[in-house]
């Protein structure tokens, strides 16, 4: 089993829907450090699990220098932009996404 790991930084604003008051409900923003695992028995005719480049074209296209709240259809906690995240790359079975030094977020896909 082959694993590769790609951590990409990504600046974004965004605000959050909460069903309590807080300061996260009003627009700012966040470096993002999202670290994203691919895995594959086998490797592709190029000799890799998935590109390094390709993942980082992925996530940057979509989300760097946007208002999340304007592109992304649901609350972009960090634990739904790290399952969104997931869900976009080919071979990915983790992803932590990582808002600031204390708070991270991981998601892994069940076996
Ligand atoms: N489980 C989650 N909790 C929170 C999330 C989240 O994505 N998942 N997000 C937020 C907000 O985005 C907020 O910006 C972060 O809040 P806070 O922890 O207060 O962030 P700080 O970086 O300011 O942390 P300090 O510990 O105060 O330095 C909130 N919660
Ligand atoms: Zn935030």
């Amino acid at each position: 089993m082959y694993t590769v790991k790609k951590t990409i930084e990504i600046s974004a604003s965004h605000s959050l829907k909460l069903s309590y008051p807080s300061k996260c409900c009003d627009l700012h923003g966040h470096n993002w450090i999202i670290s994203v695992y691919c895995r594959s028995m086998n490797l592709n005719a190029d000799g890799m699990v998935v590109d390094f480049t390709h993942i980082k074209t992925l996530v940057k296209e979509k989300l760097d220098h946007k208002n999340l709240n304007e592109i992304l259809p649901f609350n972009s906690t960090a634990e739904n932009l790290a399952k969104w995240i997931c869900d976009q790359i080919p071979q990915c079975y983790k992803v932590e996404v990582q808002e600031s030094e204390g708070n991270l977020a991981i998601y892994e896909k069940d076996q």
